[in-house]
């Protein structure tokens, strides 16, 4: 495993700790959330009775792998626990995500939970957040006039693409990789971008995050608002 690699495990090892007998959890999506899905699998094996609503096709795709128990999303109306990562995260758990692709159906389960627990490694925490590009869902239909929208707010944006095809989410949707730069005030521009039609969510988690576990090589630390 390289060191990146042990370091997504280790933050992964500690949040598997929250998990309780009986939870109902949000599962997040991305390479840190893999380390948490093979370890939560393992408390499974053992024992653990939970059950969990995925954030992504691919999450999905780890529960079976790793026999962790789905549930139907319109029989729950709330969730005790979700965990997710992130690619940014300031000093006040304001957060930057969707590099995956992931960041609708991740604000909704965690806009679900009681408590949204995130993990991360020590390269994603920033001062202010905006060096990683703001993932921003449009609809395709007429996503050049949204785009162009966004573009006033004073960012440079790109149409997300993977191996030259238009990247679709699990939704059927845009990704914009917006480029603020350093973003002074994220309430602010959550507010701006929300109002904009076609937008279907953006990548900016304000006011959500309950708890932040950050791993570096020789620990791993809890971030908590207010410290
Ligand atoms: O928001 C996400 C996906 O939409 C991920 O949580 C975020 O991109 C972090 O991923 P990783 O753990 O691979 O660094």
């Amino acid at each position: 495993m390289n060191n990146s690699d042990q370091l997504k495990h280790n933050v992964a090892k500690e949040a598997v700790k929250y998990v309780k007998d009986g939870m109902k959890l949000g599962l997040g999506s991305g390479s840190t959330m893999y380390f948490f899905m093979k370890e939560l699998g393992e408390r499974v094996s053992n024992g653990l009775k939970v059950i969990g609503i995925p954030t992504s096709n691919k999450t999905a795709e780890w529960a079976k792998e790793f026999n962790v128990p789905l549930a139907d999303f319109s029989q729950i109306q709330e969730l005790d626990l979700a965990i997710d990562g992130a690619d940014e995260v300031d000093p006040n758990l304001q957060l930057i995500k969707g590099g995956g692709g992931a960041l609708l159906r991740e604000k909704v389960v965690a806009a679900a939970a009681k408590e949204f627990l995130v993990i991360a490694d020590e390269s994603k925490v920033v001062e202010n957040l905006g060096k990683f590009p703001l993932p921003i869902e449009v609809i395709p239909f007429g996503w050049e006039v949204t785009a162009n929208k966004i573009t006033a707010l004073g960012c440079e944006l790109a149409l997300r693409k993977v191996n030259d095809q238009i990247y679709i989410t699990d939704n059927g949707n845009y990704i914009l990789d917006c480029k603020f730069g350093r973003i002074q005030d994220p309430e602010k521009l959550n507010r701006e971008l929300q109002s904009i039609v076609g937008i279907v969510e953006n990548g900016l988690f304000i006011n959500i995050a309950s708890k932040v576990l950050i791993s570096n090589p020789e620990q791993v630390k809890v971030m908590e608002k207010g410290q």
